[in-house]
Protein backbone atom coordinates (compact mmCIF):
# COMPACT_ATOMS: atom_id res chain seq x y z
CA UNK A 1 0.00 0.00 0.00
CA UNK A 2 1.07 3.60 -0.94
CA UNK A 3 0.55 7.04 0.69
CA UNK A 4 1.18 10.26 -1.55
CA UNK A 5 0.83 12.37 1.27
CA UNK A 6 -0.10 15.89 1.04
CA UNK A 7 0.70 16.31 -2.81
CA UNK A 8 -1.25 18.70 -5.58
CA UNK A 9 -3.31 16.57 -7.08
CA UNK A 10 -4.64 17.98 -10.55
CA UNK A 11 -7.11 15.74 -12.02
CA UNK A 12 -9.42 17.38 -14.10
CA UNK A 13 -11.92 14.47 -14.13
CA UNK A 14 -12.79 15.23 -11.20
CA UNK A 15 -12.76 19.22 -11.04
CA UNK A 16 -9.63 18.73 -8.49
CA UNK A 17 -6.66 20.73 -8.33
CA UNK A 18 -5.62 21.09 -4.92
CA UNK A 19 -3.68 19.60 -1.99
CA UNK A 20 -4.68 15.68 -0.94
CA UNK A 21 -3.23 12.78 0.47
CA UNK A 22 -3.77 9.69 -2.05
CA UNK A 23 -3.88 6.11 -1.28
CA UNK A 24 -2.83 3.26 -3.68
CA UNK A 25 -4.22 -0.44 -3.15
CA UNK A 26 -2.89 -3.20 -5.13
CA UNK A 27 -2.67 -0.98 -8.57
CA UNK A 28 -6.00 1.14 -7.69
CA UNK A 29 -6.22 4.59 -6.58
CA UNK A 30 -8.31 3.61 -3.25
CA UNK A 31 -8.79 6.83 -1.62
CA UNK A 32 -7.99 10.30 -1.82
CA UNK A 33 -9.12 13.52 0.33
CA UNK A 34 -7.65 16.76 1.56
CA UNK A 35 -6.68 15.89 4.85
CA UNK A 36 -6.24 11.85 6.34
CA UNK A 37 -5.74 10.94 9.54
CA UNK A 38 -3.48 8.47 10.88
CA UNK A 39 -6.17 6.76 11.97
CA UNK A 40 -7.89 6.78 8.55
CA UNK A 41 -5.03 5.66 7.06
CA UNK A 42 -4.53 3.08 9.38
CA UNK A 43 -7.65 1.47 8.66
CA UNK A 44 -7.85 1.90 4.84
CA UNK A 45 -4.49 -0.01 4.92
CA UNK A 46 -5.73 -2.90 7.77
CA UNK A 47 -2.48 -4.82 8.54
CA UNK A 48 -0.56 -4.07 5.54
CA UNK A 49 2.45 -2.09 5.69
CA UNK A 50 2.23 1.14 4.17
CA UNK A 51 5.09 3.20 1.88
CA UNK A 52 4.68 6.98 2.52
CA UNK A 53 5.97 9.31 0.00
CA UNK A 54 6.37 12.96 0.64
CA UNK A 55 3.98 15.16 -1.75
CA UNK A 56 4.85 18.17 -1.00
CA UNK A 57 5.93 20.58 -3.51
CA UNK A 58 5.12 18.05 -6.38
CA UNK A 59 1.87 17.80 -8.76
CA UNK A 60 0.50 14.50 -8.81
CA UNK A 61 -1.91 14.18 -12.31
CA UNK A 62 -3.15 10.73 -14.30
CA UNK A 63 -1.14 9.52 -16.66
CA UNK A 64 -0.47 11.17 -19.82
CA UNK A 65 -2.15 9.64 -23.03
CA UNK A 66 -0.76 10.28 -26.17
CA UNK A 67 -2.76 9.51 -29.04
CA UNK A 68 -0.13 10.15 -31.66
CA UNK A 69 3.29 8.77 -31.14
CA UNK A 70 5.41 7.21 -34.08
CA UNK A 71 7.35 3.80 -32.81
CA UNK A 72 8.31 2.43 -36.38
CA UNK A 73 8.03 -1.09 -35.31
CA UNK A 74 7.80 -3.38 -37.10
CA UNK A 75 10.60 -2.05 -40.26
CA UNK A 76 12.76 0.66 -39.01
CA UNK A 77 14.01 -0.50 -35.25
CA UNK A 78 17.04 1.23 -36.09
CA UNK A 79 14.78 4.68 -35.79
CA UNK A 80 12.38 3.44 -32.40
CA UNK A 81 11.12 0.12 -31.53
CA UNK A 82 8.23 -0.27 -29.12
CA UNK A 83 10.59 -0.88 -26.17
CA UNK A 84 12.78 2.08 -26.50
CA UNK A 85 9.54 4.36 -27.79
CA UNK A 86 7.28 3.02 -24.19
CA UNK A 87 10.17 3.51 -22.46
CA UNK A 88 10.79 6.99 -23.21
CA UNK A 89 7.05 7.45 -23.39
CA UNK A 90 7.13 7.16 -18.70
CA UNK A 91 10.11 8.57 -18.82
CA UNK A 92 8.18 11.86 -20.51
CA UNK A 93 4.99 10.67 -18.24
CA UNK A 94 2.75 9.25 -20.51
CA UNK A 95 1.45 6.49 -19.41
CA UNK A 96 -0.85 4.85 -22.75
CA UNK A 97 0.59 5.82 -26.45
CA UNK A 98 -1.11 5.42 -29.79
CA UNK A 99 1.26 3.64 -31.77
CA UNK A 100 0.57 5.30 -35.52
CA UNK A 101 0.45 3.00 -38.25
CA UNK A 102 2.90 4.39 -41.01
CA UNK A 103 5.18 1.51 -40.28
CA UNK A 104 6.91 -1.05 -42.30
CA UNK A 105 4.53 -2.82 -43.34
CA UNK A 106 1.82 -0.65 -42.02
CA UNK A 107 -0.40 -1.53 -39.82
CA UNK A 108 -3.43 -2.79 -42.21
CA UNK A 109 -4.42 -6.25 -41.08
CA UNK A 110 -5.44 -7.33 -37.54
CA UNK A 111 -2.59 -10.12 -37.05
CA UNK A 112 0.00 -6.88 -37.52
CA UNK A 113 -2.12 -4.96 -34.96
CA UNK A 114 -1.63 -8.03 -32.58
CA UNK A 115 1.83 -8.16 -32.93
CA UNK A 116 1.87 -3.93 -31.62
CA UNK A 117 -0.06 -4.30 -28.88
CA UNK A 118 1.68 -8.08 -27.72
CA UNK A 119 4.87 -5.85 -28.28
CA UNK A 120 3.85 -3.33 -25.99
CA UNK A 121 2.53 -6.02 -23.27
CA UNK A 122 5.88 -7.63 -23.27
CA UNK A 123 7.96 -4.25 -23.23
CA UNK A 124 5.82 -3.60 -19.67
CA UNK A 125 6.14 0.17 -19.85
CA UNK A 126 3.39 2.71 -21.26
CA UNK A 127 0.50 0.73 -22.40
CA UNK A 128 0.71 0.78 -26.30
CA UNK A 129 -2.47 0.59 -28.43
CA UNK A 130 -1.69 0.22 -32.54
CA UNK A 131 -3.85 2.61 -34.66
CA UNK A 132 -4.77 0.97 -37.80
CA UNK A 133 -4.78 2.39 -40.93
CA UNK A 134 -7.67 3.38 -42.92
CA UNK A 135 -6.52 1.93 -46.46
CA UNK A 136 -4.74 -1.26 -47.30
CA UNK A 137 -1.18 -0.57 -47.89
CA UNK A 138 -2.06 2.64 -46.85
CA UNK A 139 -2.61 3.51 -50.46
CA UNK A 140 -5.94 5.83 -49.89
CA UNK A 141 -8.15 3.78 -52.45
CA UNK A 142 -9.65 0.20 -50.52
CA UNK A 143 -10.37 0.34 -46.42
CA UNK A 144 -9.22 -2.09 -43.99
CA UNK A 145 -11.43 -4.66 -42.23
CA UNK A 146 -12.57 -2.16 -39.80
CA UNK A 147 -14.13 -4.63 -37.37
CA UNK A 148 -11.18 -6.94 -37.37
CA UNK A 149 -9.09 -4.83 -36.68
CA UNK A 150 -11.02 -3.62 -34.03
CA UNK A 151 -10.79 -7.26 -32.22
CA UNK A 152 -7.06 -6.84 -32.83
CA UNK A 153 -7.43 -3.62 -30.25
CA UNK A 154 -6.88 -1.25 -32.23
CA UNK A 155 -8.09 2.49 -31.16
CA UNK A 156 -8.48 4.05 -33.75
CA UNK A 157 -7.78 4.10 -37.46
CA UNK A 158 -5.15 6.93 -39.44
CA UNK A 159 -3.51 6.86 -42.71
CA UNK A 160 -1.25 9.69 -40.67
CA UNK A 161 2.21 10.61 -42.50
CA UNK A 162 -0.12 10.91 -45.44
CA UNK A 163 -3.68 12.41 -46.57
CA UNK A 164 -6.68 10.41 -48.36
CA UNK A 165 -6.88 12.21 -51.12
CA UNK A 166 -9.92 10.70 -52.45
CA UNK A 167 -12.97 12.35 -50.87
CA UNK A 168 -15.25 9.72 -51.51
CA UNK A 169 -12.84 6.95 -49.39
CA UNK A 170 -12.97 9.49 -46.68
CA UNK A 171 -16.36 9.72 -46.22
CA UNK A 172 -16.52 5.88 -47.08
CA UNK A 173 -14.32 5.65 -43.92
CA UNK A 174 -16.34 7.89 -41.40
CA UNK A 175 -19.32 6.13 -42.82
CA UNK A 176 -17.85 2.38 -42.03
CA UNK A 177 -15.53 3.18 -38.80
CA UNK A 178 -19.32 4.64 -36.88
CA UNK A 179 -20.04 0.24 -36.90
CA UNK A 180 -16.52 0.38 -34.80
CA UNK A 181 -17.32 3.44 -32.29
CA UNK A 182 -13.44 4.55 -33.23
CA UNK A 183 -12.40 7.81 -34.80
CA UNK A 184 -10.59 7.99 -38.01
CA UNK A 185 -7.51 10.30 -37.42
CA UNK A 186 -6.98 12.46 -40.40
CA UNK A 187 -3.37 14.29 -41.49
CA UNK A 188 -4.86 16.85 -43.65
CA UNK A 189 -2.50 17.71 -46.45
CA UNK A 190 -3.35 18.25 -50.00
CA UNK A 191 -0.36 17.18 -51.71
CA UNK A 192 -1.06 19.20 -54.61
CA UNK A 193 -1.11 22.17 -52.89
CA UNK A 194 1.42 21.53 -50.36
CA UNK A 195 4.09 20.36 -53.52
CA UNK A 196 7.76 19.50 -52.19
CA UNK A 197 7.96 22.21 -49.55
CA UNK A 198 10.09 21.74 -46.56
CA UNK A 199 8.67 24.86 -44.57
CA UNK A 200 5.39 27.14 -44.20
CA UNK A 201 5.45 29.38 -47.35
CA UNK A 202 5.66 32.57 -45.80
CA UNK A 203 8.70 35.56 -45.36
CA UNK A 204 10.64 33.17 -43.31
CA UNK A 205 10.62 30.36 -46.10
CA UNK A 206 11.17 33.41 -48.75
CA UNK A 207 14.64 34.88 -46.95
CA UNK A 208 15.54 31.39 -46.06
CA UNK A 209 15.12 30.39 -50.19
CA UNK A 210 13.09 27.24 -49.09
CA UNK A 211 10.30 25.77 -51.31
CA UNK A 212 7.00 27.12 -49.00
CA UNK A 213 4.05 24.87 -48.20
CA UNK A 214 1.21 27.11 -48.13
CA UNK A 215 -1.51 26.92 -44.85
CA UNK A 216 -3.95 26.38 -47.56
CA UNK A 217 -2.62 22.86 -47.99
CA UNK A 218 -4.21 21.67 -44.14
CA UNK A 219 -7.15 23.80 -44.48
CA UNK A 220 -8.69 22.89 -47.66
CA UNK A 221 -8.68 18.81 -46.38
CA UNK A 222 -9.83 20.00 -43.08
CA UNK A 223 -12.59 22.10 -44.60
CA UNK A 224 -13.44 18.42 -46.79
CA UNK A 225 -13.24 16.14 -43.54
CA UNK A 226 -15.59 18.50 -41.56
CA UNK A 227 -18.15 18.72 -44.38
CA UNK A 228 -18.32 14.80 -44.59
CA UNK A 229 -18.08 14.30 -40.79
CA UNK A 230 -20.89 16.44 -41.09
CA UNK A 231 -22.65 14.65 -43.58
CA UNK A 232 -22.17 10.86 -42.44
CA UNK A 233 -22.16 11.88 -38.76
CA UNK A 234 -18.63 10.13 -38.38
CA UNK A 235 -16.16 10.22 -35.62
CA UNK A 236 -13.59 12.70 -37.00
CA UNK A 237 -10.05 13.53 -35.24
CA UNK A 238 -8.43 16.45 -36.38
CA UNK A 239 -4.21 15.15 -35.64
CA UNK A 240 -1.77 18.31 -35.49
CA UNK A 241 -4.05 21.02 -36.37
CA UNK A 242 -1.51 23.85 -37.43
CA UNK A 243 -3.24 27.32 -38.44
CA UNK A 244 -5.43 29.99 -37.37
CA UNK A 245 -7.60 29.08 -40.49
CA UNK A 246 -8.44 25.36 -39.59
CA UNK A 247 -8.80 26.80 -35.90
CA UNK A 248 -11.43 28.99 -37.09
CA UNK A 249 -13.14 26.40 -39.32
CA UNK A 250 -13.18 23.42 -36.11
CA UNK A 251 -14.84 26.53 -34.23
CA UNK A 252 -17.08 26.80 -36.20
CA UNK A 253 -17.78 23.46 -37.13
CA UNK A 254 -18.32 22.47 -33.63
CA UNK A 255 -20.93 25.02 -33.32
CA UNK A 256 -22.60 23.10 -35.48
CA UNK A 257 -22.38 20.04 -33.75
CA UNK A 258 -19.67 18.23 -35.99
CA UNK A 259 -18.81 14.76 -34.31
CA UNK A 260 -15.13 16.26 -34.50
CA UNK A 261 -11.70 16.64 -31.99
CA UNK A 262 -8.62 18.09 -32.95
CA UNK A 263 -4.86 17.82 -31.59
CA UNK A 264 -2.11 20.44 -31.38
CA UNK A 265 1.81 18.88 -31.18
CA UNK A 266 3.55 21.07 -28.44
CA UNK A 267 6.46 22.51 -31.15
CA UNK A 268 3.72 24.60 -32.87
CA UNK A 269 2.60 25.97 -29.78
CA UNK A 270 6.15 27.03 -28.78
CA UNK A 271 7.89 27.77 -32.09
CA UNK A 272 7.30 29.41 -35.35
CA UNK A 273 8.79 29.30 -38.87
CA UNK A 274 11.53 32.08 -37.60
CA UNK A 275 12.75 29.83 -35.78
CA UNK A 276 14.06 27.69 -38.48
CA UNK A 277 17.40 27.92 -39.49
CA UNK A 278 19.15 26.26 -42.45
CA UNK A 279 21.72 24.27 -40.67
CA UNK A 280 19.65 22.30 -37.94
CA UNK A 281 16.88 20.13 -39.12
CA UNK A 282 15.51 19.37 -36.07
CA UNK A 283 12.64 21.50 -36.25
CA UNK A 284 11.93 20.54 -39.94
CA UNK A 285 8.31 18.77 -39.16
CA UNK A 286 5.13 18.13 -40.97
CA UNK A 287 2.55 19.68 -40.70
CA UNK A 288 5.73 22.81 -41.02
CA UNK A 289 6.16 25.35 -37.79
CA UNK A 290 4.00 28.00 -39.22
CA UNK A 291 3.68 32.36 -38.19
CA UNK A 292 3.83 33.77 -34.90
CA UNK A 293 -0.34 34.65 -35.83
CA UNK A 294 -0.88 31.05 -36.53
CA UNK A 295 0.95 29.85 -33.28
CA UNK A 296 -1.13 32.87 -31.05
CA UNK A 297 -4.67 31.13 -32.62
CA UNK A 298 -3.44 27.48 -31.62
CA UNK A 299 -3.29 28.42 -28.23
CA UNK A 300 -6.49 30.38 -27.77
CA UNK A 301 -8.01 27.19 -29.75
CA UNK A 302 -6.87 25.18 -27.09
CA UNK A 303 -7.79 27.45 -24.36
CA UNK A 304 -11.40 28.15 -25.45
CA UNK A 305 -11.36 23.86 -26.03
CA UNK A 306 -11.92 24.50 -29.84
CA UNK A 307 -8.73 22.34 -29.86
CA UNK A 308 -9.13 19.54 -27.56
CA UNK A 309 -6.14 17.79 -26.98
CA UNK A 310 -2.31 18.66 -27.23
CA UNK A 311 -0.38 15.00 -28.76
CA UNK A 312 3.06 14.60 -29.24
CA UNK A 313 3.48 13.42 -32.55
CA UNK A 314 6.86 11.78 -31.54
CA UNK A 315 8.45 11.20 -35.17
CA UNK A 316 12.19 9.52 -34.47
CA UNK A 317 14.39 9.23 -37.02
CA UNK A 318 18.15 8.08 -37.21
CA UNK A 319 21.06 11.10 -36.91
CA UNK A 320 22.50 10.35 -40.21
CA UNK A 321 19.11 10.73 -41.63
CA UNK A 322 18.55 14.29 -39.82
CA UNK A 323 22.34 15.19 -40.79
CA UNK A 324 21.40 15.39 -44.69
CA UNK A 325 20.72 19.19 -46.12
CA UNK A 326 17.25 20.77 -44.67
CA UNK A 327 15.46 19.64 -48.36
CA UNK A 328 16.82 15.92 -47.99
CA UNK A 329 15.98 15.50 -44.44
CA UNK A 330 13.07 13.38 -42.94
CA UNK A 331 10.14 15.65 -41.49
CA UNK A 332 9.76 15.12 -37.64
CA UNK A 333 10.56 15.48 -33.96
CA UNK A 334 11.39 13.57 -31.51
CA UNK A 335 9.80 13.91 -28.23
CA UNK A 336 8.16 11.88 -25.79
CA UNK A 337 11.09 12.79 -23.52
CA UNK A 338 10.64 16.90 -23.77
CA UNK A 339 7.15 17.36 -24.27
CA UNK A 340 5.67 18.09 -21.25
CA UNK A 341 8.65 19.60 -19.82
CA UNK A 342 8.67 22.11 -22.90
CA UNK A 343 4.94 22.78 -22.56
CA UNK A 344 5.37 23.57 -18.82
CA UNK A 345 7.73 25.77 -19.30
CA UNK A 346 7.21 27.69 -22.38
CA UNK A 347 3.30 27.79 -21.77
CA UNK A 348 2.53 27.01 -18.45
CA UNK A 349 5.23 29.06 -16.56
CA UNK A 350 4.55 32.04 -18.89
CA UNK A 351 0.85 32.11 -18.04
CA UNK A 352 -0.62 31.17 -21.67
CA UNK A 353 -2.14 27.92 -20.40
CA UNK A 354 -3.01 26.67 -17.12
CA UNK A 355 -1.50 23.72 -15.57
CA UNK A 356 -5.05 21.86 -15.67
CA UNK A 357 -6.07 22.64 -18.99
CA UNK A 358 -2.77 21.04 -20.14
CA UNK A 359 -3.38 17.67 -17.91
CA UNK A 360 -7.15 17.98 -19.38
CA UNK A 361 -5.75 18.32 -22.48
CA UNK A 362 -3.17 15.36 -22.26
CA UNK A 363 -5.34 12.82 -20.23
CA UNK A 364 -8.60 13.33 -19.52
CA UNK A 365 -9.93 14.35 -22.96
CA UNK A 366 -7.82 11.82 -24.86
CA UNK A 367 -9.42 9.16 -22.67
CA UNK A 368 -13.05 10.15 -23.07
CA UNK A 369 -12.70 10.91 -26.91
CA UNK A 370 -11.15 8.07 -27.66
CA UNK A 371 -13.05 5.33 -25.24
CA UNK A 372 -10.06 4.23 -22.94
CA UNK A 373 -9.15 3.53 -19.31
CA UNK A 374 -7.54 5.83 -17.50
CA UNK A 375 -7.25 9.68 -17.44
CA UNK A 376 -8.69 10.51 -14.27
CA UNK A 377 -7.21 9.41 -10.66
CA UNK A 378 -10.97 8.47 -9.97
CA UNK A 379 -11.19 6.12 -6.52
CA UNK A 380 -11.13 2.89 -8.36
CA UNK A 381 -9.20 3.80 -11.36
CA UNK A 382 -5.94 2.07 -12.18
CA UNK A 383 -3.30 4.13 -10.43
CA UNK A 384 -1.35 5.46 -13.54
CA UNK A 385 -0.04 8.34 -11.67
CA UNK A 386 2.29 10.80 -12.52
CA UNK A 387 4.68 12.86 -9.76
CA UNK A 388 6.30 15.98 -11.40
CA UNK A 389 8.46 17.81 -9.76
CA UNK A 390 8.04 22.03 -11.03
CA UNK A 391 11.84 22.73 -10.02
CA UNK A 392 13.71 19.37 -11.38
CA UNK A 393 16.15 21.38 -14.09
CA UNK A 394 17.48 18.74 -16.48
CA UNK A 395 20.12 19.54 -19.68
CA UNK A 396 18.52 17.80 -22.40
CA UNK A 397 21.53 15.34 -23.79
CA UNK A 398 22.24 12.19 -25.96
CA UNK A 399 23.18 10.22 -22.67
CA UNK A 400 20.05 10.83 -20.56
CA UNK A 401 17.53 10.00 -23.43
CA UNK A 402 15.81 6.39 -23.76
CA UNK A 403 14.81 7.08 -27.12
CA UNK A 404 16.72 5.82 -29.97
CA UNK A 405 15.93 9.14 -31.82
CA UNK A 406 17.92 12.47 -30.78
CA UNK A 407 16.01 14.76 -33.34
CA UNK A 408 15.12 17.05 -30.67
CA UNK A 409 15.24 21.01 -30.54
CA UNK A 410 16.13 21.18 -27.31
CA UNK A 411 18.70 19.12 -27.32
CA UNK A 412 22.19 20.68 -25.45
CA UNK A 413 19.11 23.27 -23.50
CA UNK A 414 17.88 23.17 -20.01
CA UNK A 415 14.21 22.27 -19.33
CA UNK A 416 12.73 22.74 -15.72
CA UNK A 417 9.81 20.50 -14.73
CA UNK A 418 9.78 17.05 -14.88
CA UNK A 419 8.13 13.96 -14.26
CA UNK A 420 10.35 12.01 -11.53
CA UNK A 421 7.90 9.10 -10.33
CA UNK A 422 5.71 7.44 -12.96
CA UNK A 423 3.46 4.61 -12.18
CA UNK A 424 1.64 2.45 -14.11
CA UNK A 425 -1.30 0.30 -12.97
CA UNK A 426 0.37 1.20 -9.97
CA UNK A 427 3.69 0.03 -10.62
CA UNK A 428 6.66 2.20 -10.55
CA UNK A 429 8.48 2.17 -13.77
CA UNK A 430 10.24 5.85 -13.26
CA UNK A 431 12.17 6.83 -10.52
CA UNK A 432 14.06 9.86 -10.35
CA UNK A 433 14.41 10.31 -14.06
CA UNK A 434 15.57 6.50 -14.42
CA UNK A 435 13.75 4.17 -15.98
CA UNK A 436 13.30 0.97 -13.84
N1 LIG B 1 5.10 14.59 -38.40
C1 LIG B 1 6.13 14.32 -39.13
O1 LIG B 1 6.87 15.25 -39.51
N2 LIG B 1 6.42 13.06 -39.50
C2 LIG B 1 5.67 11.88 -39.20
C3 LIG B 1 4.45 11.71 -40.04
C4 LIG B 1 3.25 12.53 -39.64
O2 LIG B 1 2.88 12.62 -38.46
O3 LIG B 1 2.62 13.10 -40.52
C5 LIG B 1 6.59 10.68 -39.35
O4 LIG B 1 6.11 9.55 -39.41
O5 LIG B 1 7.82 10.87 -39.35
ZN1 LIG C 1 0.69 13.42 -39.76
Amino acid sequence: MLLLKDVWVVDPGQKLSSPQSVLVKEGKILAMASTMSEEEVHSQAQEETIETINGEGKFLFPGLIDVHTHLREPGQEDKEDILSGSRAAVRGGFTTILAMANTQPVIDKRALAEFVRLQGVRAGYAQVLPIGTVTKGMQGEELVEMADMKEGGVAAFSDDGKNIQNGEVMRLALEYAKLTGLPIISHCEDKYLAGDGFMRRGIAAGRMGLKGIPASAESVIVSRDLILAEETGGKLHLAHISTAESVDLIRRAKARGVNVSAEVNPHHLIFCDEDIHLTDTSLKVNPPLSSKEDRAALIDGLRDGTIDMIATDHAPHTQAEKARPFAEAPFGIASLETALSAVYQHLVLTGKLTWERVIEAWSYLPAQRFGLKGGTLTPGSAADMVLFDPAYQEVIEPGNLVSKARNTPFLGQTLQGFPVMVWVGGRLVQENRRVL
